[in-house]
């Protein structure tokens, strides 16, 4: 698996254990790999259900940084707002030669983990794949296994490290308009669900198509400003994305949303606003889903009033 680290060639550690760590996690662990699972809140046992099916996945689950070997590989996949408390984690676990791979929706995913990295090498991923974390270790996986990096050395080791896991790692020469790219759809998908309390059977209607592209309209004009290289035609293939997962997918904001958790909507929306702003352009739909995203985020639907 390509970079010696002291002690730690063949360990992978997966911090997060929420709908892409634990299905990450589970899925190199049936491939065959180390890999410990690094969890926030101590759970026993982890399980996936997919095509109808539950099945258990026997790993190491840990909540605790103390003591744990270092690892060649660090997954991040906490949500974007949680990237500094994974400090512990990495200090415990990073050696020169270890990868720090950010699995995070949004952008400037190395400028938000380099402060944490230590010696670890940094390698920013967007995922598409979609999974719910129905409960702690409960994870359902609704479709989609892609994961594309920035071409190199590592993105190499990483094909190598997700080697029959089902995951196909996609290296890019330009990880700007990739990860611009996706950003589109959790523009609209993620802050359309949990806002309505939707899942993506939503994008079946017409009003709601109608308001995902005036929010890929703006994103579009900000994202080419950024220099991501989008089109028109990106806009037309990420409406036609919209819902494609199934009707009973959801989002990862729409999850935390049902949760009561903070949202991400300041690595996703609100990273369209701050570079909309670098460039004095005009995104006021998308201004208006922030202050409402602002507002609903953390709120328990219980204390609703
Ligand atoms: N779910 C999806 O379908 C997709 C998600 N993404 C992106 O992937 C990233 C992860 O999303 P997702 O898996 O849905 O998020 P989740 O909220 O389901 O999972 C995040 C996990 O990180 C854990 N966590 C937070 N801080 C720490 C910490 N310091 N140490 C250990 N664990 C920690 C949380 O713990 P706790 O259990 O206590 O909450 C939780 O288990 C996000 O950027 C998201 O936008 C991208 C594509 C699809
Ligand atoms: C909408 C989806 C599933 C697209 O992959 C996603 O990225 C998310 O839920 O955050």
């Amino acid at each position: 698996m390509g970079r010696e680290t002291d002690g730690a060639a063949d360990h992978v550690a997966v911090i997060g254990s929420g709908g892409i760590g634990g299905y990450v996690a589970a899925s190199l662990a049936e491939a065959g790999r180390k890999v410990t699972l690094c969890v926030r809140t101590p759970f026993d046992r982890l399980t996936v259900e997919e095509g109808g099916t539950v099945r258990e996945v026997p790993l190491p689950i840990t909540a605790d940084p103390a003591g744990i070997a270092p690892a060649r590989w660090i997954l991040l996949t906490t949500k974007s707002q949680d990237t500094a408390s994974a400090f512990p984690w990495i200090e415990a676990l990073a050696r020169p030669g270890s990868t720090l791979v950010v699995i995070q929706n949004g952008v400037g995913h190395v400028e938000r983990a380099a402060p944490i990295a230590g010696p670890a090498a940094v390698q920013p991923a967007i995922i598409w794949c979609s999974v719910e974390r129905r409960a702690p270790g409960e994870i359902v996986h609704h479709g989609a296994k892609r994961i594309a990096v920035p071409a190199g050395e590592d993105a190499a080791a990483l094909a190598g490290l997700f080697a029959g896991t089902g995951f196909a790692i996609e290296p890019t020469e330009d990880f700007v308009t990739v990860a611009w790219r996706k950003l589109l759809s959790n523009l609209v998908a993620n802050a359309l669900t949990a806002l309505t309390l939707r899942r993506t059977s939503l994008f079946r209607e017409p009003q709601a198509r109608d308001l995902a592209r005036q929010i890929l309209e703006e994103a579009v004009a900000v994202a080419q400003a950024e220099g991501a290289k989008l089109t028109a035609d990106d806009l037309e293939r990420a409406l036609a994305a919209l819902g494609t997962h199934g009707a009973d997918a959801g989002t990862s904001m729409l999850y935390d949303r049902l949760s009561g958790r903070p949202l991400e909507h300041r690595y996703v929306t609100g990273a369209l606003l701050e570079a909309a702003d670098r460039h004095g352009i005009a995104v006021p739909v998308n201004r208006t889903l922030y202050a409402l995203l602002e507002t609903v985020s953390g709120q328990k639907l219980s204390e609703v009033r």
